[in-house]
């Protein structure tokens, strides 16, 4: 099909279903269901909202998966994330996703074959191959073990003198692991070494204050990176990077996810990695939205984010293409999974008017990710988001609530203004208070997510609409490391391994409001149903057939 004019893009008629309808879609980000437990955040703040669904009408209330397989992961072990939930949510079918293309690429060896990698081998010769990415086995953004075989791959095909500027995680991955993480690495670079490949590590930080900031939140969160990377100054020099990680752990409430910049320097003090003329440089995550920042300060030439003060000429590559719509980077080694047809686009050929909103760091969640990796509207004039300016400089357990009411109010205004027929947020709380590991704080940022439902649902009340509740992944309902037994796991200091990742956990979907007809409940049929269903869901509700290669409805009409 693709968009051989809006013909294409026309959805048949529901036969039961009216349109019409003021449709909330609301997507709690890190909200999964689990077992009552103390570490389960949800179950312990104050929900009556997202109680009363499950109690009040329990056929319109289940779980769908949002991990693995059926959001396009490579396997059952991948937790789910916002990228590849929001994508299934967004376009109602599984893409195989860039973590399942790159070791696609890697295991058939494609990826060298690749216009990307022959761009930054022109460099091998008298250049040094930069790799930019997180150093974890965290599956979200990057993983160590795509970067082992990018790193033996590329010496094996010319590259001599290699430099690895890492960033550690701590959030896709139990804090503290990232001295495991560099010493894994390490021990790979040593045995290139032995090979004659001059391979070090030159930079490093922890992720969340270094490089990976997302949607333009906080740019100086790039620079600090750029400073190290690229011009090899960072307040702390290091000889090794075991060292400089052990070290900056050793500070009172040190984290991964917040490590201060450094570089490693050689005996007189000098970097030993700067980003020069000549070099090639691929950023080795493969998810878009924390690298995207980074890739336009490489690429592009006008630039006036921050000062760069030296603006090498490098063949820059990404590990893929981190935005189709501006073709960022214009290299990369492996494709992105071409998401089309989202039901984004379908709505607005359809006369569905939409509306979507989040704070910063989860605007791009609800419009980029929804919307197949894809900035910007479909047609302006049927569509109006709405960012609301997420706090910056704080760890988000500081202010849990974060701006789940603003988020809630600009919707509630957008439901009772009439003007449009789907209203969806994203309301970040379970998920960015979770990842700070901060049990209590998670609490009150779940009892804040539940408020802002209540002022959402009360809005759809007085309209006469539906809603639509439902979550991307897991977070903030397990915050505790587990045994297979499911028993909190201790530390060598006998505390509790506090879990910041997202998890392998079902989501709650609810549907309800006045506008909903009489005799809709959820099918009993599809047992193994997803995130990616519930596009078709909420295309029906719309009251239009769902295209026919979309992941089947969650719903079904009995007479009453
Ligand atoms: O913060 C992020 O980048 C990820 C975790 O790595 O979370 P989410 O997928 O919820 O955006
Ligand atoms: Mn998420
Ligand atoms: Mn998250």
């Amino acid at each position: 099909m693709g968009s051989s004019g809006a013909n294409a893009f026309k959805l048949a008629d529901h036969p039961k279903l009216p349109k019409g309808k003021t449709i909330a879609l609301i997507v709690l980000d890190g909200w999964g269901e689990a077992n009552p437990d103390p570490y389960n955040c949800i179950h312990t703040a104050e929900t009556p909202t997202m109680d009363s669904f499950k109690k009040t009408a329990p056929e319109k209330w289940r779980l769908i998966k949002a991990h693995g397989t059926a959001v396009g992961l490579p396997s059952e072990d991948d937790m789910g994330n916002s990228e590849v939930g929001h994508n299934a949510l967004g376009a109602g079918r599984i893409y195989a996703q860039g973590a399942k293309l790159v070791d696609l690429a890697l295991e058939s060896g494609k990826i060298y074959d690749g216009e990307g990698f022959k761009y930054i081998k022109q460099s091998f010769d008298k250049g040094t191959l930069h790799l930019i990415g997180l150093l974890s086995d965290g599956g979200v953004h990057s993983r160590l073990d795509q970067v082992q075989l990018l790193l033996k791959g590329a010496a094996e095909r010319g590259a001599k003198r290699i430099r690895l500027h890492i960033l550690t995680d701590g959030r896709d991955v139990i804090d503290g692991t990232s001295v495991g993480f560099v010493e894994t690495i390490e021990n790979d670079l040593a045995k290139l070494r032995e090979k004659g490949v001059d391979a070090k590590i030159a930079s490093g930080g922890g992720r969340m204050y270094v490089t990976m900031d997302r949607y333009e939140n906080d740019w100086s969160v790039v620079k600090r990176g750029w400073d190290a990377q690229v011009l090899g100054e960072a307040p702390h020099k290091f000889k090794s990077a075991v060292e400089a990680v052990k070290k900056l752990r050793e500070t009172p409430k040190a984290n991964d996810q917040y490590l201060p910049p450094f570089v490693i320097v050689d005996d007189s003090g000098k970097a030993v990695g700067p980003i020069v003329d000549g070099d090639a440089v691929v950023t080795v995550n493969f998810r878009a939205d924390r690298m995207t920042m980074l890739a336009k300060a490489l690429e592009y030439e006008d630039f006036d984010k921050f000062d760069r003060v030296r603006v090498p000429k490098i063949n820059y590559a990404g590990m893929l293409q981190y935005d189709g719509e501006l073709k960022l980077p214009s290299h990369y080694l492996v494709s992105p999974p071409e998401i089309e047809r989202t039901s984004g686009e379908y709505l607005v050929h359809n006369g569905v008017k939409t509306f979507a909103c989040s704070e910063t760091v989860k605007f791009g969640h609800v419009t980029f990710f929804w919307n197949g990796n894809r900035s910007g509207y479909f047609n302006p004039e049927m569509e109006e988001y709405i960012e609301i300016p997420s706090d910056v400089g704080i760890t988000f357990n500081v202010q849990p609530k974060m701006k789940a009411l603003e988020i809630a109010e600009k919707a509630r205004d957008a439901i009772l203004s009439g003007k449009f027929h789907q209203v969806r947020v994203n309301l970040p709380n379970g998920d960015m208070v979770g990842h700070t590991g901060d049990v209590e704080a998670t609490v009150v940022s779940c009892k804040a997510a539940d408020e802002a439902v209540k002022i959402m649902i009360d809005a759809i009340a007085q309209v006469g609409g539906i809603f639509v509740v439902t979550a991307d992944h897991g977070n903030a309902e397990d915050m505790v490391k587990r045994d297979k037994s499911g028993k909190p796991m201790l530390d060598k200091n006998g505390n509790v391994q506090i879990l910041t990742s997202h998890t392998l956990q079902p989501v709650p979907i609810a549907i309800g409001g006045p506008g909903l007809a009489p005799g809709v409940r959820f099918r009993s049929d599809v047992p193994t149903g997803g995130l990616a269903n519930v596009a078709a869901t909420v295309i029906n509700l719309h009251g239009f057939e769902a295209p026919s290669d979309y992941e089947t409805t969650l719903i079904e009409v009995v007479d009453k």
